[in-house]
């Protein structure tokens, strides 16, 4: 009997739909970038966003945590809802969405502060440790996160900026996840680094997404296939295929995604 109920399990376990996007538009003053984008991002799952350049990649990451709205010209529209809360309702304040919605960009960029004060800004403004010692621990779990506590947990009161590049974007992540985010946006967060570097981005990409739902932008196919479950190709400013990273890249149903990913666009 008990081997009969478990049959009735599902092999696999469907992950939760995180944030749903539907007929999303986005404009620079009169040029649309984005036309009519509806699509649905699972928890704990990293979802590639591949295409030519232009074609609206990062504009979307960036309406999923709101950073459009420090763009003058843009006005973004449609539905974005993440645990089913409309994330541009006139309630959310955007400074809290972005401790939920962490996002790392192309270029390490670490305050011009020490290593641990980097990591410890965001539980700060957002008032999440009560001790110096919660804080301490704070910064110790998130560094560890980033996968670089062992290289700075002796020289934790120097520059973030001293740091190599690829030391840098993980201290970036660190700092990205001290919020305790539960969505981690990262826009090309390789392009800057080295093989070896981003190998040991990637690698921790894989661990991030045991916690979080990971959104990666990414010029590199390879990296597409290597880190993500779901892929999304843009062309154009609009989504022109979502699915599961294997099926994308091996049977796409689209000519336009077929056509870039095997080269002949992009
Ligand atoms: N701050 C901005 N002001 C005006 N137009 C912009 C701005 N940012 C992007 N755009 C325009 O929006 C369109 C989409 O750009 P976006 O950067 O989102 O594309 P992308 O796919 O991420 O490109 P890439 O791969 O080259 O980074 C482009 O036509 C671009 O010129």
């Amino acid at each position: 009997m008990m081997n009969d109920m478990s049959k009735i399990e599902p092999s696999t376990a469907v992950d939760a739909i995180k944030i749903q996007a539907k007929g999303v538009q986005v404009f620079y003053g009169d040029n649309q970038a984005i036309k009519d984008v509806s699509v649905d991002i699972l928890d704990k799952t990293v979802t590639a966003f591949i295409g030519p350049s232009g074609c609206g990649k990062s504009t979307f990451l960036r309406c999923l945590n709101r950073m459009n709205d420090t763009i003058d010209v843009c006005r973004v529209e449609g539905d974005i809802r993440i645990d089913n809360e409309d994330i541009y309702d006139k309630r959310i304040d955007p400074v809290q969405l972005r401790a939920k919605v962490g996002m790392v960009f192309q270029k390490p960029n670490p305050f011009p502060k020490s290593i641990y004060d980097n990591v410890a800004y965001g539980p700060r403004i957002h008032g999440l440790a009560r001790t110096k010692a919660d804080l301490d621990e704070i910064v110790e779990k998130s560094l560890r996160r980033g996968a670089i506590w062992d290289e700075v947990k002796d020289r934790l009161h120097e520059p973030g900026t001293g740091l190599s590049g690829g030391q840098q974007q993980r201290l970036c992540i660190a700092r990205a996840v001290a919020t305790e985010p539960e969505v981690l946006l990262m826009d090309e967060p390789c392009s800057a680094l080295d093989p070896i570097a981003t190998a040991q981005v990637e690698e921790l990409i894989d661990e991030l997404k045991l916690n979080f739902s990971v959104v990666i932008v990414t010029h590199s196919m390879q990296q597409a296939a290597r880190v993500s479950q779901k892929t999304a190709f843009f062309h154009l400013g609009s989504l022109v295929e979502y699915g599961d990273t294997g099926h994308i890249f091996t049977n796409p149903e689209d000519p336009r995604t077929e056509s870039y990913i095997t080269g002949r666009i992009g």
